[in-house]
């Protein structure tokens, strides 16, 4: 949208001429009244100008109580200060021009004027302004104390002039009560800074009519003392921290708002941020840093209130007040997980429990995602989590431990603790979860229950039956044998632990595998933690918020509501959020959204100060700048990683992360969940990156655009596979490097002249000679030559290769000057991938 200068001029009831000076002047590029500015601009000088307008209105209509003849003049019935200047009638018009000029000059001067007002005197006879009203003048109010500036005082008009009598500072002690003063007497407006002052003898001549003032482009409120910007800057710098203004804000902080807060108009602030470099909108938003300078400059103390600490703070202690009341807890199931070492049998276990078999559908024998299932036994619910075995998946694991009360530790009766079975041990000691030892494979050859269990004691945690207060089952989850005592001993665990939760409260609770699933979007399975979570309910996690479309079980069956320590799959995310993140209710969507937007400003903030800490890793010194200039120097492999489920994509961009390479960096640019995009590829294409993809398809016709635009895909359901793939791709990156190979030796017997040239008679002594190979002629172990073999002859023939004792004539290129005695080594050179 635009606006035309005759539609803008009409507006505020100026001159086209006028109003497209102004404009020029202000920089516009406005060339005829049929031109346009913006809509911004446009709205921006109505505002400007109608107010000044209105208020020049009051002025003179305050200053003007009755016409002046224009022969003789009356003296004003209002007694002007001593030493006041009222301008004469041509003296305005005289410099109605001059005004034009000094707007321009205006704006630029204003910023570096409010600057230097704190630096720069003022110039000779005239007022330190903002330190001391003008001096009264009889029939006048007395003089006030300077006020503290309020942001948004406007300034005096520039055509306005007077004299000011310079008297000392005003002390910050209280205001003298003013006297009652005549309404209609004006009060002179202090000079704006920079301003020259004109000063004139003889008598105050009224204005005369026919001659009225311009009306200035800006307003002075006429109860008011005036004072410049400067001025304000100045008082707001004496009167300290104490006597500032303080303006509370929440983020996002938006131009248009901010200029409100600070008393100042928003294009006047967008003009401040264009001088500090910073070019934003009306609704755009700024940063905390850039504000804060700014509510300085406007003698304003800033305190920015993230919304997510109020609340977090103010909702713990409702939480801590209701959600907590012993009298509304009630008992709830216990949550548990599996850990344990790799086919130690946990996935087993899980189905044995559930009495259903997963494994087989397995890729790679490895459980590659979190599930949460809730059985019954003894009339008592169990919620297991399921955590995958692999050591890719140990930040999975640690997360499992710590949404858990239980942890069952299976441990494979043939072969003991091993290293991930003690990782997992670690993970839940550190969550502070009980746990309890499934000893499996009871039923496998080799199985020694004596000697985990002895394990068990050199760890700390021995069994029930050592002795210790360890519970320790021996089951068979294969065969089903000896569940059901893990489940008790379970469900004795927690009735120990008095597991109790309020399930009235708005739900909370833990993500614990999220992903996008066809058809219905991004998904997460959760675990309720307190309260009861509702569909339609409004939900709140980190980065992303829910407005609960549905909830299924883990049999795929839709539920209404979900207490305490169940786990349910919720459809309706606006993204998938991260496992191991906690949700929260709020009252409804809108407030979800606003939420998760300061959420996802505070994130940023966070990672540009991280950002911003970064010159702490500078090499200080040779050695570690020489490194630092080789790393500079090492290829680098970007990757796009793409996986099925969250846990799965943090697991894989784990196992990237920890290849490390001296030669290459790897760097992975963008990672999500879901299935390969040609967007990926897009992607991957002008980032010279690879896309690799964890148990995830492609969508159709990615492989076309892939090969189209040389883009490598490597996709695969085993992590190994996965990692040896990368690792491929990044040695890929290498040079080749080049090696000799010596193949074989002739020795010159004879040497044959030719029609041109001359040709080697040899005997093959070792290894073979090719017609193809690069060969390098020795005398007297001195390289003579070095180049490639022109022919190779048994007798008249050509042959591509002649073996060891058997006869030859050699002919190398360009060389001519065989001897007798010299040696021709015949050689290959290969090439080789360097390893990381
Ligand atoms: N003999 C015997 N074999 C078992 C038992 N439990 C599991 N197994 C076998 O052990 C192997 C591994 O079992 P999984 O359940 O896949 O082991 P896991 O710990 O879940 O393995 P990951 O998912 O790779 O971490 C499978 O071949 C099972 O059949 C058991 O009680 N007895």
């Amino acid at each position: 949208m635009s606006v035309r200068i005759h539609e803008l001029a009409k507006a505020v009831n100026k001159d086209n001429k006028e109003v497209l000076d102004i404009l020029r002047a202000r920089g516009h590029e406005v060339k005829t009244v049929s031109s346009t500015i913006d809509n911004i601009s446009a709205e921006a000088f109505i505002e400007e100008f109608k107010s000044a307008d209105s208020s020049a209105d009051n002025d003179s209509e305050a200053a003007a109580p009755e016409p002046a003849a224009p022969a003789a003049p009356e003296p004003p019935k209002v007694k002007l200060p001593a030493g006041a200047i009222v301008k004469s009638a041509d003296d305005i018009a005289r410099e109605r021009q001059e005004r034009e000029e000094e707007e321009r000059k205006r704006q630029e001067a204003e910023l570096e004027k409010r600057r230097a007002a704190r630096g720069i005197q003022m110039p000779q006879g005239m007022a330190p302004a903002g330190k001391a009203p003008p001096a009264p003048a009889p029939g006048l109010r007395p003089p006030r104390p300077a006020p503290i500036p309020r942001p948004g005082t406007r300034k005096p008009p520039p055509g306005v002039e007077t004299k000011t009598t310079p008297v000392p500072a005003a002390a910050p002690s209280p205001a003298p009560a003013p006297e009652p003063a005549p309404v209609q007497s004006p009060e002179p407006a202090a000079p704006q800074a920079g301003v020259r002052i004109q000063t004139q003898s003889g008598p105050p001549v009224p204005p005369r009519s026919g001659s009225a003032p311009v009306p200035p482009p800006r307003s002075t409120a006429p109860e008011i003392p005036k004072k410049t910007e400067a001025a304000a800057d100045e008082v707001s710098a004496e009167a300290g921290d104490a006597e500032k203004k303080v303006i509370l804000i929440k983020p996002p902080i938006v131009v248009r708002d901010f200029a409100l807060e600070i008393g100042t108009k928003p294009f006047k602030l967008i003009s401040e941020l264009m001088d500090m470099g910073i070019f934003a909108g009306m609704n755009q938003t700024i940063e905390e840093d850039v504000a804060h300078r700014i509510a300085a400059a406007h003698g304003c103390t800033l305190e920015i209130r993230h919304r997510g600490e109020e609340q977090q703070s103010s909702k713990k202690k409702e939480e801590d007040k209701d959600e907590d009341d012993p009298a509304l807890l009630e008992p709830r199931p216990p949550v548990v997980c599996v850990l344990g070492h790799v086919d130690h049998g946990k996935t087993t276990l899980l189905d044995s429990i559930r009495k259903a078999n997963v494994v087989s559908g397995e890729a790679g024998g490895i459980t590659q995602h979190i599930g949460a299932y809730q059985v019954e036994h003894e009339d008592h619910k169990i919620t297991f989590i399921d955590t995958p075995g692999h050591a890719a998946f140990s930040k999975m694991r640690e997360r499992g431990a710590n949404v858990t009360d239980i942890a069952v530790l299976v441990v494979a009766a043939d072969d003991g603790f091993m290293p991930q079975t003690d990782e997992a041990l670690k993970f839940a000691q550190k969550a502070n979860v009980p746990v309890v030892v499934a000893i499996n494979k009871a039923d496998a050859k080799g199985a020694n229950l004596d000697r985990v269990k002895q394990q068990m004691q050199d760890r700390n945690i021995a069994p029930e039956d050592w002795g210790g207060e360890t519970q320790c089952e021996a089951v068979s989850a294969l065969k089903g044998e000896g569940i059901d005592d893990l489940l008790s001993a379970i469900l004795i665990q927690s009735e120990i632990l008095e597991l109790k939760a309020n399930p009235k409260c708005p739900a909370k609770g833990m993500v614990v595998e999220s992903q996008i699933e066809q058809g219905r979007g991004p998904t997460a399975t959760v675990i309720i933690q307190k309260g009861t979570l509702k569909v339609g309910n409004a939900l709140v996690c980190g980065e992303n918020y829910c407005k609960v479309r549905a909830m299924v079980d883990e049999n795929g069956k839709p539920v209404k509501s979900a207490p305490p320590a169940t786990p349910v799959r919720v459809l309706g995310w606006s993204g998938a959020p991260p496992a191991g993140v906690q949700f929260h209710t709020v009252k409804n969507e809108k407030i979800a959204k606003r939420e998760v937007e300061e959420n996802v400003q505070e994130a940023r903030r966070l990672s540009q100060m991280s950002k911003t800490s970064e010159p702490a890793d500078l090499p200080t010194d040779l050695d570690s700048l020489l490194a630092a200039i080789d790393k500079q120097q090492a290829k680098v492999l970007r990757l796009i990683v793409k996986a099925d489920v969250a846990g799965s994509l943090e697991a894989a961009n784990g196992v990237f992360n920890d290849i490390k390479s001296d030669k290459v960096n790897l760097e992975i640019i963008e990672s999500g969940v879901g299935p390969i995009t040609k967007n990926d590829v897009d992607l991957a294409s002008s980032a010279s990156a690879v896309v690799v993809g964890f148990n995830v398809r492609q969508e159709n016709g990615v492989n076309a655009v892939a090969k189209h635009n040389n883009v490598q895909l490597i996709l695969h359901n085993i992590i190994y596979e996965l990692i040896d793939q990368v690792k491929e791709a990044m040695a890929e990156l290498l040079d080749p490097e080049y090696s000799e190979n010596k193949i074989g030796a002739a020795e010159v017997r004879q040497v044959f002249p030719l029609a041109k040239g001359f040709v080697a008679g040899c005997m093959i002594t070792e290894g073979v000679v090719r017609r193809d190979a690069k060969a390098r002629l020795l005398r007297k172990d001195e390289v003579i030559h070095e180049g490639k073999i022109g022919t190779l002859k048994r007798f008249k023939d050509d042959a591509t290769e002649v073996r060891a004792g058997y006869e030859c004539g050699i002919q190398l290129n360009g060389f001519n000057k065989y001897e007798e005695g010299d040696i021709i080594e015949a050689f290959e050179i290969l090439e080789t991938r360097p390893s990381l």
